[in-house]
Order: C-alpha cells, then structure tokens, then sequence
C-alpha cells in the first residue's frame, strides 16, 4: 500500500513535470561556489520544470542527446561564461525568455533576442554595490601596493617601510570613471568619501550628473590620474582602452577594469604596464576568461581578481531569489522584475 501511494505520487509529479512549461540551466558547472547549480533548485511550487538541474551539459550537448526537448524549452537560465548565441537560439523554437544572473549581458545576443520578441532579464541593481566595493578596493590596492607590500613582506620576514617603494596618494586624485550607470555612480560615491575629483564618460551625457562629462575616454584619460571601467561590453565599447588612451593616461596613471576584459586590449596593457608606460592596473576581468595571461603574474605594479568582484556571501542568495522570481513572473504573464528587454 505504501509503495502504491508512493508510486502514484511519482507518477502526479511526472505528469504534473511535463505540463509544465521548461527552463534548461546552461552548463557546465564550473569551480565553487558552483554558481550554475545553486542558482535555481528544483522547487515543487515553481510554475515551471528544470531541465538540466545539475547543470552538467551546455545547451548544443543537451540537445543533441535529448532532441525532444528543443521544442518544449520556454526559457533558459545563464551565467555570463556560458554565451547564448544565434545558433543556439534557432535551436529553441519556444523559446521566449532567456535569465542571466549577471549585470552583464555581452554573453546573450540581445539583437537576435529582440528579432524573435525574447525577453530577457540580468541581474538589475543586485551586485552594484558590491563591484562599486571591489573597484575602489582595487584602486586602493593598487596606489597604496597592498598585496605588493604583502608579497614583500612574507619574503622579507622583518616590517619596514624605508626599504619598501613608495605608493601613490589616494585622497583628492582626479578619477576618471568609465560608465555612469548603477555601478559607476556607486563608485563616485564612495570615492567622494576620498575627496577624489571624480569625471566621467559614457554613452550619453547625464542630466542629473553634475560630474564633468567627456565625450570621449580619451579626453577623460587626459584629464584623470586613474580610469575605472565600469561600463557594459559591446560593438561601440570593445577596446575603448587602446594604447592611445594608456599613453594619455600616463605613467603614474592607474587603470581598474569591473567591466569586461573586452574593454581594453590586453596586450597593449600588458606592454604599458611592463614598460612602465602607466603606473598600474587592478583587474577583476579579462579578455579571454577564464584565460589569464600569465604575464601578468610577475608584474608587482597589477592587483588580479578571478572574476570575483559580483558575488558576496551576503548578495549570493538575493540574486537566486531574483532569477526565482523573474521565471515567476514571466510565466505568470507578469512584468519582468528586472527586464532588459
Ligand atoms: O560580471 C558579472 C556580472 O555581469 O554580473
């Protein structure tokens, strides 16, 4: 009888499984804190079925060894090292609704989205404060050679500064910022706290910014000691750090990248850096991650970070929260809680 009552529960379960409408959770999974996986459990009062729960195979693998699925997915859920290209849209003939996690969206083709009314939703205002935190820790860092001084400490063994090179002042600096948006205006803001002389740069001029504008990071570059980037990757943003703008920036000058390694050209930043044409760089992004030039590794003047400027213990489950929710949301034919398109 037990067995009876646990082998109808299964089967309600299946039946009530396959009508709903399907999510797939892009893969693979990748190292801790395991984003892909905890990002959204199986949860019997989701209005909707996660194909793929453990996150294992990416979407073209999945589809191959499960071809009745590509008609029935609704939606899919990605982390930014998994790209959700034309390809793999065209696979997907239901598909309606693709959920980043991310702030970024450089990884989904948004014009191929908005061609096949996709909507899309990231991950809105949740991890500003904490790329805001990382920038200015980076910029910190990097000035005051924080992790430099520790490297040298350990091997020294004995604590003096006489023998130790002299880092750069912080407090009332002009910082160029790169991307006024939710990020980089949480930036000005902890950097007014330095009385740092903050301008900036982006698409457009803001109107309710009284930071002095520049129409182009070039400009900013010239009139700055150090440029934080804090802007989103695309088409008219690839390598908008180029040698020109390094050399504008100068040899004391500093450059922090939160955004995406696409926004500067990295060999140039490493030539720059190597010969001493600017002062330093902080870097949580690069280029081909999750490749790091390895060049990198014996520059002192560099302070690295794996990616890891998003996600803090204290904002990890807000943001599974908000992929539950916008998949709520969108399959109750309610407005997205952070729609990018
Ligand atoms: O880089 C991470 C993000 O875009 O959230």
């Amino acid at each position: 009888m037990e067995n009876q009552n646990k082998d109808n529960k299964v089967n309600t379960d299946k039946s009530r499984n396959n009508n709903l409408p399907k999510v797939f959770l892009h893969g693979p999974l990748h190292g801790p804190p395991n984003f892909s996986v905890t990002i959204l459990r199986p949860n019997p009062s989701h209005n909707f079925h996660i194909l793929n729960p453990s996150s294992i195979l990416p979407l073209q693998q999945f589809i191959a060894t499960n071809p009745h699925h590509a008609s029935s997915i609704a939606a899919i859920v990605t982390i930014n090292l998994h790209p959700v290209n034309a390809d793999d849209i065209r696979l997907l003939p239901s598909l309606r609704f693709i959920c980043t996690p991310s702030a970024g969206t450089n990884h989904i083709d948004l014009s191929e989205c908005r061609r096949r009314g996709i909507q899309v939703a990231n991950a809105g205002n949740i991890f500003s404060a904490d790329v805001a935190d990382m920038a200015v820790a980076l910029l910190i860092d990097v000035s005051r050679k924080i992790s430099a001084a520790d490297r040298w400490l350990r091997r020294q063994l004995h604590a003096t500064s006489w023998d130790f090179p002299l880092g750069s002042k912080l407090t009332g600096k002009k910082i160029g910022i790169v991307g006024m948006g939710r990020i980089g205006s949480e930036v000005a803001k902890r950097l007014e706290g330095f009385n740092c002389m903050i301008s900036y740069n982006s698409k457009n001029k803001k109107p309710l910014v009284s930071y002095p504008f520049y129409s182009t990071v070039l400009e900013l570059a010239t009139n700055t000691n150090a440029l934080i980037l804090c802007c989103e990757l695309n088409d008219q943003t690839r390598y908008i750090v180029n040698k020109e703008v390094m050399l504008a920036l100068g040899k004391g000058g500093i450059i922090v990248n939160v955004g995406r390694g696409g926004l500067i050209d990295e060999k140039e930043l490493l030539r720059c850096l190597t010969e001493g044409e600017i002062g330093g760089a902080g870097l949580d992004v690069f280029e081909n991650e999750p490749h790091v030039p390895k060049e990198f590794f014996s520059l002192d003047n560099v302070v690295l970070s794996p990616h890891a400027a998003v996600v803090t213990s204290g904002s990890f489950n807000g943001i599974c929260q908000l992929v539950e929710r916008n998949l709520e949301a969108f399959f109750s034919n309610k407005p997205l809680i952070t729609p990018v398109i």
